[in-house]
């Protein structure tokens, strides 16, 4: 459904990507992981068409991303970044309402289903009760949320997101998880999302790709790619992965490398 071939991305003379190919199929979950500019982002924006790679290409279906027109586009693939660049007086529901611009012909105005989706999606995202409130009157993870909830008014195909956790307690990661794993199994929503906590990327990913220094180190099932020996070659850290009797996904705990010296001193 989603493909990269061979692509290589380069800022000035620095290349950020090299040579990276996989690809996404139709109703998959999958996480994006690395550390600290791996190029995580990078590869997301190409992703996203928003970016053309400086060598090879992403395909959608068959076409390549940056030849899509902005609208057609829009109504395929929704990006959800970190810091959305919008104006802080703009209120929640202004917000969500811009997801369906896409999908209105000129000088036409929204109709009942559009209005029917913001508010379902604003409903689902926990936002309705915000929808009068600005920006600036919201806390991050709240503003982290009506984004979410813009993205999913986009009724995209496949929904990319940078990173969708940061901001959100514990209770509203596993809710946006949640919620994107129903929109999985019950629309065949395909989502791809950069991701730093491996427990989550283990619960609700059936594929993680792991990038290192804008390498593809690995791209596979949790268990092929979440290795403690890949794991600690990737981060520097020491990794123990633990069974837990009552859940059926495996945890990751991370040690400091010098932990064990530290303790019999
Ligand atoms: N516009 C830019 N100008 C200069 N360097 C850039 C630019 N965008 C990205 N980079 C560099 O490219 C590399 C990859 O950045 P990217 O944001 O893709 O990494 P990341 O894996 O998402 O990182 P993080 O986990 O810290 O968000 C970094 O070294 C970053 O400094």
């Amino acid at each position: 459904m989603i493909s990269a071939e061979h692509i290589s991305s380069y800022v000035d003379e620095r290349q950020i990507l090299r040579d990276i190919s996989f690809t996404v199929q139709k109703g998959e979950a999958v996480a994006i992981l690395g550390p600290n500019g791996a190029g995580k982002s990078t590869l997301l924006r190409h992703l996203a068409g928003l970016k053309k790679p400086d060598a090879g290409v992403v395909y959608y279906n068959g076409e390549p991303v940056h030849l899509l027109a902005n609208k057609e586009r829009a109504r395929k693939m929704a990006l959800l970044v970190q810091n959305p660049e919008v104006a802080f007086q703009f209120t929640a529901l202004e917000i969500v309402r811009m997801a369906r611009y896409p999908y209105l012909r000129r000088f036409q105005t929204e109709n009942q289903k559009d209005h029917a989706i913001v508010r379902e999606m604003m409903e689902k995202t926990c936002t309705w009760h915000l929808r009068d409130r600005t920006l600036d009157e919201m806390s991050g993870g709240e503003r982290q949320r009506v984004f979410l909830a813009r993205a999913l008014a986009q009724e995209p195909e496949i929904l990319l997101l940078d990173e969708p956790t940061t901001y959100l307690d514990v209770f509203h990661q596993h809710e946006l998880l949640d919620l994107l794993q129903r929109a999985k199994q019950q629309m065949g929503l395909t989502w791809v999302a950069v991701l730093h906590d491996l427990n989550l990327a283990v619960q609700y990913c059936d594929r993680i790709l792991l990038l290192a220094k804008g390498q593809l180190v690995s791209y596979g099932k949790p268990s092929e790619v979440l290795r403690p020996d890949m794991l600690a070659d990737v981060y520097g850290v020491d990794v123990m992965v633990m069974k837990v009797k009552e859940i059926p996904f495996p945890q990751f705990v991370f040690l400091p490398r010098n932990n064990m010296q530290g303790e019999q001193n």
